[in-house]
């Protein structure tokens, strides 16, 4: 096995020695594959490990291409000029799109890109200045002061300077704070919000740094080929790109480079072979396309990165134990009223799942709510977390009423979930997964991240989420997947990730389910230890020896009512209680 840094090392040597060694053609075509892999790296971007698919990447390609081809033969700006307007033209474009189509879900979205990208074809072959179908000729070449990208050797180095700082910006992007929030968008809205992440912000930043990718390979190859007409970026085209992506392995960066260099080898190889087969080439080239994505799609999902990574040695970044901490925030007095929930009622068409239901809990206690299955407990929690509105009635966080609050404003204010049903990333690691928590305690933007201008807080941060492992006694398998974990410890790595918010308030659902005698104790001396430390409990759990050992208080819901309200011997002792949970507490 070879070391990840050595195999990079040793990839951008081979490239930087090509022109040296190989024929033209060669050169000439790897520029093509250079250009292609920057749209592939924003589809790796945007449908890999984002979770949209789109079929309308050319037709950013296009726009750039158009505009820097017009600046610079009509009106004679610089090439340069010209890639500043086409990536300002391009970022606008994928935004209005975005903002427009990017809240479809399900197949709509696959399908609006086909809708939009069809458009912006017949837009380019249809404008006179554009010169229609017959396309743009003369593209004047790019200068760099003195140096002129004129020969194929000299565009080839410029494309791959390009190609691979655009390989390195993405690879430090989903190594930060925004790559993770990208890296969650497949955990759901649900997850994302609990840990103050706004799920469209985060698809619609990502469609517009994909579509400012396919607007530089736009540039380079408008200026490479000196000609352009509308035919490299139609749907077909894109369709293309995506096999690329997929030929690669969809949520790899790197394989957007491999991808690239074997469909645009492939693809000359059939444009010279094809001829001698058949009187209509370009239709058997796609028919030869549409075999290989039926294939990879029945063989191979994850694409070629998964053999490549085979033959490298990855070693998990350690934690660096001198990080700082990062800023944490003061909770309320002892005593306190944290959370109001008055006459809150929540229907679902007929039914009346939580109805008229009223409690507080004060800082520094632990409160039980507990009731027979269907009680309301799980929707009660989504409606304090914002996950559901409330028909009626007010809920107030630290005097706060949160009525009109989003289920990430609420987690700004430090109120910290996990799910009945894990929400975790099992591809991620434990690490990866709490160091998501701390989201809204750090500040990172896309730019920083890029150029690693983040690290001094990116280091706080996996110290941070260490330490929350540590103190849920997960600290040693920091580094595995989340979904290598039996699910009773998921659902402590939920609580771990919950703690990296620095909540005043933690509300967790069945947190004991699935743990064994001596890891629910554990549990139960880790929440007892948070709540001398000051943090507020709220928790559902139907395990009643766990609950009544350890919360000050309980709030029994049965048929979406409060039932009973008070503490454990009490309310164990109570007949009502007893008969609801059918002699289960006796
Ligand atoms: N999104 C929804 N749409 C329609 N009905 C719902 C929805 N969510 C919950 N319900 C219904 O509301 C009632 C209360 O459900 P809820 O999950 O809150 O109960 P619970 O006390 O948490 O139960 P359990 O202990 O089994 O998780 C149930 O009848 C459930 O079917």
């Amino acid at each position: 096995m070879i070391p990840a840094r050595s195999f990079a090392l040793f990839a951008v040597l081979a490239l930087l020695a090509l022109p040296a060694v190989a024929p033209p053609f060669l050169v000439t075509l790897m520029s093509h594959v250079g250009v292609s892999s920057l749209v592939v790296l924003g589809l790796v971007l945007l449908t890999g490990i984002g979770g949209m698919m789109s079929f309308g990447q050319a037709a950013f390609v296009g726009i750039a291409a158009y505009t820097t081809g017009w600046l610079t033969t009509a009106l004679g700006w610089s090439p340069w000029l010209g890639l500043v307007f086409a990536l300002a033209l391009t970022a606008a474009s994928a935004l209005a799109i975005g903002a427009i189509t990017l809240r479809l879900g399900g197949h709509f979205l696959p399908l609006s890109t086909i809708a939009w990208g069809l458009s912006i074809y017949y837009l380019f072959g249809n404008l006179e200045p554009l010169g229609r179908h017959s396309g743009m000729l003369n593209i004047p070449p790019i200068t760099l002061g003195p140096v002129s990208f004129m020969s194929q050797t000299a565009m080839y180095y410029l494309i791959w300077t390009f190609t691979l700082l655009a390989t390195l910006f993405c690879l430090n992007l989903l190594d930060s704070r925004e790559g993770r929030a990208l890296r969650l968008l497949r955990g759901g809205a649900h997850l994302m919000g609990s840990i103050g992440m706004d799920t469209f912000r985060t698809r619609l930043r990502v469609f517009v740094i994909a579509g400012i990718l396919a607007g530089l390979a736009g540039w380079l190859y408008a200026h490479m080929t000196r000609f352009i007409s509308p035919a490299p970026f139609e749907v077909k085209i894109s369709i293309e790109y995506l096999l690329m992506a997929m030929t690669g392995g969809a949520s790899q960066v790197a394989g957007a480079t491999v991808g690239a260099s074997l469909i645009v080898l492939i693809k000359n190889w059939l444009q010279d072979l094809l001829p001698h087969l058949t009187d209509n080439p370009a239709q058997l080239e796609q028919v030869a396309f549409a075999l290989m994505l039926i294939l990879i799609l029945r063989f191979a999902r994850s694409g070629l990165m998964p053999l490549v990574l085979k033959l490298v040695k990855r070693m998990p970044r350690p934690v660096d134990v001198q990080a700082g901490l990062l800023p944490k925030r003061r909770l309320p007095a002892t005593g306190e009223t944290v959370l109001e929930v008055d006459a809150v009622e929540r229907r679902f068409g007929g039914l009346v799942a939580v109805n008229k239901v009223s409690f507080n809990v004060k800082a520094g206690e632990i409160v039980g709510l507990i009731g027979p299955n269907g009680a309301g407990k799980s929707t009660m929690f989504n409606l304090i977390t914002g996950t559901l509105s409330v028909s009626s009635g007010t809920v107030r966080f630290l005097g706060k009423d949160t009525r009109r609050l989003s289920q990430r404003q609420i987690a700004a204010l430090g109120c910290a979930r996990t799910f009945q049903h894990v929400k975790l990333r099992p591809a991620m690691s434990l690490l990866d997964n709490v160091v998501g928590g701390t989201y809204l305690r750090t500040q990172a933007g896309y730019i920083k991240s890029g150029l690693k201008l983040d690290r001094e807080e990116e280091e706080r941060a996996r110290l941070e989420a260490l330490m929350r492992l540590e103190q849920v006694g997960l600290a040693e398998r920091a580094h595995d997947l989340a979904g290598d974990l039996p699910l009773g410890q998921q659902r402590v790595l939920e609580i771990a990730r919950a703690l990296a918010l620095d909540p005043v308030l933690l509300i967790l659902d069945e947190p004991a389910a699935g743990l064994r005698k001596k890891e629910k104790d554990a549990l139960a001396a880790l929440l007892r230890k948070l709540r001398d430390d000051g943090l507020t409990i709220l928790i559902v759990e139907h395990d009643m020896d766990f609950v009544m050992n350890l919360v000050d208080r309980i709030v029994v819901m049965v048929f979406g009512q409060k039932l009973r309200e008070g503490d454990p011997t009490t309310i164990r002792r109570d007949p009502a209680v007893q008969e609801a949970y059918l002699g289960g507490l006796a």
